[in-house]
């Protein structure tokens, strides 16, 4: 079979397709956007449409009888899916639809909105059987000739073929690869349903953050470019849980980086990869860099006892690539003007980090991610965690969540719900060892009450109330300083 960037190519003469027979002002806006750099003809009239359409399929056709048979069936899959999405028929109904994945697709170019659509088309393949020969594939293309330049009203046919989770899944699958084509950065699978609590944290996480993505218009005119926030608070409390879920939420790749990772031994090294770490960021835009340790990696100049001062240059870079991070997103991608790539921080002690790296102006935030000891709050944590059990009837959360020690951080949490769990299936494998085909399927360990009982007593939080009274004292420090 070959290669999918040769569909891609065929994708090209589709997009031109769909557009000549629509007329470029027909398009959707947000596609007609997209393919403007392709699609330079202008408004065409109705016989250039005609002649132009008839010269494309003749073209298609011409590959029919060239190309291979499973190639040429996900050729005739993708023009249809192409014309199920941007068809003049279904167009009403599939603007939201693509409105929602253009909003996933900031930063492509318009060949990778290319690649997608292609990509799109061979996941229909997978999906269809391949029974059908070269005679069928003629065929179905020219009833599906006649339906396109004829009868534009009957897409019935072609939404039976085409779903719009291929074009979903494709997405996700474009996604990753990009991730995997730079190294490091991914979006991650984690949601806020993942996240249990933490409201007020979420909330202003997502208003510097999700605002200016969500209404790019607005937020253009450049007045506001700053975008990073600080996450800070005892370990264990969701801290980079939290990241992820809003790099997931947003559609944002992530890039998740930890302090002591950049530090090299060689002169000059660690900077550039700070340097490097930057730029691996800005290729995979939109991204979030999440610095884990923060502390460690820029520590307050001067103070540190490196006989080099490695540390003070790294400090220096670090301060220097976040100033640049607003300028540079103009230069590299013109319709996106707000800052698309965010800066993301953690640290356990930010009373360690440089003070000009927390001035205002270089984060956003100064946010702190602390253990609340309310009975509520925990239910709602031990919910996200317990969200793929099978739970019994018996399990109450909230009265586990009253039973949890003061000091219980989301990592704790997350320890006695695995622990139980792994309870309830050691359960399971001693009392059906005569029933095997059973045990295999995750449903089949249902968790009871008396197994979160007994772990609960077995563990032990893994933070003292002094050391969580000591972050908390830092932390009035901080909002004291900011307020
Ligand atoms: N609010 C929460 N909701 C759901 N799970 C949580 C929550 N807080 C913590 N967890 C669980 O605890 C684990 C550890 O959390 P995470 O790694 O985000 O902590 P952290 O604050 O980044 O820690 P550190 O400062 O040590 O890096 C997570 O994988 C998650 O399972």
């Amino acid at each position: 079979m070959q290669p999918v960037k040769d569909i891609g190519k065929i994708h090209r003469q589709q997009v031109l397709l769909v557009a000549a027979a629509e007329s470029s002002e027909g398009l959707p806006p947000a596609i007609r956007r997209c393919f403007s750099h392709e699609i330079s003809m202008g408004p065409l009239n109705e016989d250039q449409r005609v002649e132009m359409l008839s010269q494309l399929l003749q073209g298609v056709s011409e590959l029919f009888s060239n190309w291979d048979k499973k190639l040429l069936l996900s050729c005739l899959h993708l023009y249809m899916f192409h014309c199920s999405i941007v068809g003049p028929t279904s167009r009403t109904g599939s603007e939201e639809f693509i409105k929602d994945i253009i909003g996933q697709t900031s930063g492509f170019m318009p060949r990778d909105l290319q690649a997608l659509v292609a990509d799109a088309g061979v996941n229909l393949l997978q999906k269809s059987n391949f029974q059908i020969d070269k005679a069928e594939h003629r065929e179905s293309y020219s009833s599906l000739k006649v339906k396109s330049v004829q009868d534009n009203k009957s897409t019935a046919a072609v939404d039976q073929v085409m779903g719009k989770d291929d074009l979903v899944k494709s997405l996700e699958r474009s996604k990753k690869r990009n991730a995997s084509a730079l190294g490091a950065p991914k979006v991650p699978n984690v949601k806020w349903e993942d996240v249990g609590g933490l409201e007020d944290v979420k909330k202003s996480i997502l208003d510097t953050v999700q605002l200016p993505l969500l209404h790019k218009d607005l937020f253009s005119s450049g007045l506001r470019k700053r975008s990073g926030v600080l996450l800070y608070g005892p370990p264990g409390t969701g801290k980079t849980l939290l990241a992820k879920a809003v790099a997931t939420e947003c559609s944002l790749n992530f890039l998740s980086v930890k302090g002591p990772e950049l530090i090299n031994m060689y002169i000059g090294e660690s900077e550039k990869n700070v340097r490097d770490i930057f730029q691996k960021a800005r290729s995979a835009r939109p991204c979030v860099i999440f610095f884990d340790e923060l502390d460690s990696l820029a520590p307050a100049r001067g103070a540190s006892g490196d006989s080099g001062g490695v540390m003070d240059r790294v400090v220096s870079q670090m301060l220097a690539e976040i100033d640049g991070l607003n300028d540079s997103t103009q230069v590299i991608y013109p319709p996106y003007t707000t800052p698309s790539l965010l800066d993301c921080c953690a640290s356990n002690r930010p009373d360690l980090i440089d003070p000009a790296l927390l001035r205002p102006g270089r984060f956003d935030k100064l946010l702190y991610v602390g253990v609340n000891s309310d009975a509520s709050y925990r239910e709602r944590v031990l919910k996200a965690l317990t969200r793929k059990f099978k739970l019994h009837e018996d399990v109450s959360l909230y009265s586990i969540a009253k039973k949890c020690p003061p000091n219980f951080t989301g990592a704790d949490m997350y320890a006695l719900c695995a622990d139980a769990w792994f309870h309830a299936a050691k359960r399971k494998v001693l009392s059906s060892d005569s029933d095997s085909s059973s045990i295999d399927q995750v449903d089949a360990v249902v968790v009871e009450f008396a197994d979160f009982v007994k772990v609960l007593k077995e563990l032990s939080p893994s933070l003292s109330i002094a050391e969580l009274k000591k972050y908390e004292l830092l932390r009035d420090q901080f909002e004291g300083a900011s307020s």
